[in-house]
């Protein structure tokens, strides 16, 4: 970023600043990192990100996490769009790594699939993380309740290929209206984004004095309305990434003496840098929490605090009042056992309201709960999107591409760079050299899956997703 699109720090931040940085040096060093370069980290996608970026330093407190020397034009690298990876501020993989520790936590206690919710998930830096962390049967609601949002969280989750995620696109309150169904909620809340500032001059355009307490208002309201979906045992990681104490601690404080929760404290990693906070609640109930300063930490500011819920609200589970979704194993097994390694691991469902659309979802996934989410909520996908069968032909949909579980056998070309960036931008590939075979292939660019076209002899058409077209 060039100096003169430098925006100043806003008047009255550093009043609230006082608060958790009381010492003038220690406020001195943060804004001068706040002046500074942002560092660039990616995470790896466990499966398509495997030998990528080895030789650069770790996240300490992500096994995926890598920071990047200087930051590439991402745009130009075909594997950020085969999801091999997903640019991410290092901070915020620290949700994963409490999500990691609850999720082993909660499978000590009871050996059963566990639901997890994203509650504000767009663009979706959470929720690939979490995606990575799920077992057999598992499930992730991705929720984000932005239309203008929505449609990158889809991209995003369909790029990293997350077989067992249902992205919806709803309110808090929707989610709280069924009670006791949720194992671990993350609620990375909307916030007053103090922790941007380095990164984000538009952040300190946006913040006033007041922003600090409207947020952490309407965070205490979010919250207030979705706890009753979370099991009593079941843990909350509430997130922000500002600093004040108004949308943290002081929000923490709210929740630890109106709701039935308690604080759970984390083991960091070595030589982490990040600060722990430990208070007491004025009913002496002990308060956890870890803050991110960019002058100490690699990343930017960040805030994240795990509590788990003690109380219960009463079961409203009631049988949905429609049936909607079918499997479509039993007739299309054979196509299942075609493109899905381990296929008895997945299956295929029929898309309600178009029917010749198969979606695959793990196989422990019941029409039952598919059908009561449908009733409560506004479901935007369910699993993968498979494909549709017209005219008895199988045609691929455009987001298998992605899914890890996708055989690696099928028909494939492997494109070199410049191919596949053509194939990106729906342009002509120059030098692949297309099969005298026709039918289905994916276009594949060392050894990670772009898209598919289908070969028609002496052409093809490209069928990689119109809205994602590559314009530079
Ligand atoms: C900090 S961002 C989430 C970033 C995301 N978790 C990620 O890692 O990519 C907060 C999200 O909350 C959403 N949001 C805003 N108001 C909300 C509300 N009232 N209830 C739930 N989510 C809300 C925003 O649209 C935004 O996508």
């Amino acid at each position: 970023m060039h100096t003169a699109d430098r925006k100043p720090l806003p008047l009255g931040f550093e009043d609230f600043l006082q608060e958790v940085l009381p010492t003038a040096e220690a406020r001195a060093a943060l804004f001068e990192a706040l002046e500074g370069v942002p560092p660039t980290s990616v995470r790896l996608h466990p499966q398509k990100g495997s030998a990528l970026f080895d030789s650069l330093p770790a996240v300490p407190w992500c096994t995926w996490g890598r920071y990047l020397s200087a930051r590439p034009f991402f745009a130009h690298d075909p594997f950020f769009w085969a999801g091999a990876y997903y640019v991410q501020e290092a901070a915020s993989m620290f949700v994963g790594y409490a999500a990691e520790r609850v999720l082993d936590f909660l499978r000590r206690q009871e050996a059963r699939p566990l639901t997890l919710l994203d509650l504000c998930a767009a663009p979706g830096g959470k929720s690939t993380h979490l995606a990575s962390l799920l077992h057999v049967g598992d499930k992730l609601i991705s929720n984000e309740i932005m239309p203008n949002r929505i449609g990158v969280l889809i991209e995003n989750l369909n790029r990293w290929g997350s077989e067992q995620c249902i992205i919806t696109h709803d309110e808090a309150v929707s989610f709280g209206a069924m009670t006791e169904w949720v194992d671990l909620l993350v609620a990375d809340v909307p916030c007053s984004g103090e922790g941007m500032f380095r990164k984000d001059m538009e952040a300190r355009e946006r913040w006033t004095p007041k922003l600090p307490l409207q947020c952490a208002a309407l965070q205490k309201e979010i919250i207030a309305e979705v706890l009753p979906a979370l099991r009593q045992g079941g843990f909350l990681i509430y997130s922000t990434c500002t600093f004040n104490k108004e949308e943290n601690e002081h929000n923490l404080h709210y929740f630890l003496s109106e709701m039935d929760m308690v604080s759970v404290p984390l083991q960091l990693p070595d030589e982490s840098g990040i600060t722990v906070v430990e208070e007491k609640t004025r009913s002496g109930k002990p308060l956890y929490a870890y803050r991110f300063f960019p002058h100490q930490t690699g990343g930017e500011g960040f805030f994240l605090s795990v509590l788990q819920k003690r109380g219960k609200h009463g079961k409203s589970y009631k049988k949905a009042k429609q049936k909607l979704w079918t499997s479509a194993g039993k007739q299309h097994a054979a196509l299942k056992e075609e493109y899905l390694t381990e296929s008895e691991r997945w299956q295929l469902w029929q898309q309600p309201h178009e029917k010749d659309l198969l979606m695959f979802t793990p196989i422990e996934w019941e029409a039952a709960e598919l059908d009561l989410l449908s009733q409560h909520l506004n479901i935007k996908q369910v699993g993968v999107p498979f494909g549709q069968v017209l005219k008895g032909k199988f045609n691929p949909h455009p987001y298998l591409a992605y899914s890890p579980v996708l055989r690696r056998e099928l028909p494939a070309i492997e494109v070199s760079i410049e191919d596949a960036l053509q194939f990106l931008r729906k342009q002509p590939m120059q030098s692949a050299v297309m099969p005298a075979n026709k039918g289905w292939y994916v276009i594949r660019y060392e050894g990670r899956n772009l898209g598919w076209v289908k070969a028609l002899g002496n052409r093809y058409n490209n069928y990689y997703p119109n809205a994602w077209q590559l314009r530079s």
